[in-house]
């Protein structure tokens, strides 16, 4: 370690930043020393080349929030998420960019690595570039690095042109980002896994921390480099990566994937012959009696509702593990989000449904009431718009692990600000489903019932900031069910939202 390192500024880079850290000091980026200038980001565009005319497609860049480097440093020490340095980039150029919604500094320059990443799943299957290619050897090699699970489809292909090529096989799932079907990415190379077994014993699998690109061409460049590092000889490309370029052998007339030492070979027109119960070209099938594959929705359907995904499609083990991602609705853990005014009746419909779910005992269920939420989780938070929306995003917190856990989850905040609601459903859908109640009692009515005496408080100024009276309620625009408890009685109200439930098939009729 550098004896300044102490004294250098140091930054936490997102989990994408750090994926690609690990393939810039892994030599999967190989022949890049570290982060694209301004100079070299025109070059690529133009020429598919750096500034100082290497081969290189792909734009790799890294970027800060403005504030987070101060304006003399020279370098930035790199560091994992448990703080300890991974790396240290030599500071040569310092760019505007936007970065999310905030400005934000590129930050171009030579990066050195300190050690190698240790945390994440299927960590002992990472291997360097240059370990892969010392177990291959020369022979050629046939790889084909995806974001989704392999199906029959590929597999059929994979076997014929390895058997065609005598090449070996290489199975590179991309784990930075999400996976498509599957999610996390760790349930991505356990079904990378499960398709292997169907291939020839020699076959690889490796898992690389290649983050999506924006744009088809970018995401088949970048898939080309870190392939042809890793020693492919021919990369398959899948339907994604495919779709935009045609299936050429070049992404745009400045990449030329010959310049990698390799070809890449597109996925062409397969189907599923039912009369030879095999994957092949188009043209060895008598016509329409051809089956194509199913779209991303159909099959999540087929998921959705536990039916069987058939075996022309998809190998039992990949199969199992799709249903282990996106497990059938009645086993799915769901979160139903009560919001609305003080007094609409959240807490009297959340408590009933609770108590209809206890009642039919097949789901484990968690309330997370208002009341009670701001007694332990939040005790001490006040109702200002910073304070809400933290008690909102630890209401959404505790309901996604629940979620991740197979249950149902009740909230029954007011949740007044629609960000923040948003913020929740998409921390929730991470792990599970997400069902906005929107109890539309008027306010009329709320502050008639004032049950607890807060609307007399809060229009006699005695109580600030009260939602509805002095501060603001967002009306939910994106609600999955509304009720209005003015003229929806107790017993309708739960029976509504047990219906949409059982609709949805997280309940079984
Ligand atoms: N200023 C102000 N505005 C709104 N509500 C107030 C306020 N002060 C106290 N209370 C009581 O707190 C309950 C709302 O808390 P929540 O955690 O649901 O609110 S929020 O979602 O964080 O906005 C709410 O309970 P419910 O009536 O069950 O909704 C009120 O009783
Ligand atoms: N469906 C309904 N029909 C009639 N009154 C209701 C209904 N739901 C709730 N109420 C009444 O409204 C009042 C406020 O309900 P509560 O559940 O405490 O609201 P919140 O949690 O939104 O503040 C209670 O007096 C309750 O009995």
């Amino acid at each position: 370690m550098p004896a300044e390192l102490a004294t250098w500024p140091a930054w936490t880079p997102g989990e994408e930043q750090l994926a690609e850290l690990e393939l810039l000091t892994s030599g999967a980026f190989a022949p890049l020393a570290g982060y694209l200038t301004t100079a070299d980001l025109a070059s690529v565009a133009e020429r598919g080349q750096l500034a100082d005319g290497t081969f290189w497609p792909v734009p790799v860049t890294f970027t800060v929030p403005a504030d987070a480097v101060p304006a003399d440093a020279r370098h930035l020490v790199l560091q994992d998420q448990e703080g300890s340095p991974l790396a240290v980039l030599q500071i040569t150029e310092r760019a505007d960019a936007r970065a999310g919604d905030g400005a934000g500094l590129r930050l171009a320059g030579p990066v050195t690595a300190l050690r190698a990443p240790e945390h994440g799943p299927f960590r002992a299957l990472r291997r360097t570039p240059a370990m892969v290619r010392a177990t291959i050897g020369t022979a050629p090699v046939l790889a084909i690095a995806t974001r989704r699970p392999l199906g029959q489809r590929q597999l059929g292909q994979l076997r014929h042109l390895a058997d065609q090529l005598r090449a070996r096989v290489l199975l590179l799932p991309l784990v930075a980002g999400p996976a498509e079907l599957v999610g996390r990415p760790e349930a991505l190379v356990r079904a990378v896994l499960a398709a292997a077994r169907q291939l020839p014993a020699s076959t690889l699998v490796v898992p690389v921390p290649l983050a999506p690109r924006d744009g088809t061409a970018q995401e088949l460049a970048a898939r080309a480099v870190v392939a042809a590092a890793y020693g492919a000889t021919h990369l398959l490309t899948d339907g994604a990566a495919a779709a935009e370029s045609g299936g050429t052998r070049s992404v745009d007339s400045n990449f030329d994937f010959a310049k990698l030492g390799m070809q890449v070979i597109s996925e062409g027109e397969w189907a599923f012959d039912p009369a030879a119960e095999v994957w092949r070209p188009l043209g060895l099938i008598e016509p329409g009696m051809e089956r194509g594959e199913l779209s991303d929705g159909e099959l999540s359907e087929l998921l959705d509702s536990g039916t069987p995904v058939p075996d022309w499609l998809m190998p039992a083990g990949v199969a199992a593990e799709l249903r282990r991602a996106r497990p059938p609705r009645s086993d799915r853990g769901v979160v139903v989000f009560c919001t609305g005014l003080s007094g609409s009746g959240k807490s009297t419909l959340a408590r009933d449904l609770r108590d209809a779910l206890l009642e039919r005992g097949d789901r484990t269920v968690s309330l997370l009431d208002g009341d009670l939420v701001r007694r332990l989780l939040s005790s001490g938070l006040t109702f200002s718009r910073e304070d809400r929306d933290l008690n909102i995003l630890r209401i959404g917190f505790v309901a996604t692990e629940v979620a991740r856990h197979g249950g149902i989850a009740i909230c029954a905040p007011i949740a007044p600000y629609a960000a923040a609601r948003a913020a929740v459903r998409a921390m929730v859908t991470e792990a599970g489903d997400f069902m906005l109640v929107h109890v539309a009692t008027p306010l009329e009515v709320c502050e008639a019932r004032d049950r607890k005496g807060l609307y007399a408080k809060a229009r006699a100024g005695i109580i600030g900031s009260f939602t509805g009276i002095s501060d603001p309620y967002e009306e939910p625009v994106d609600a999955d069910l509304v009720i209005d408890t003015s003229v929806v009685s107790r017993q309708d109200a739960v029976a509504a939202v047990l219906g949409q439930l059982t609709r949805g098939g997280w309940l079984v009729s």
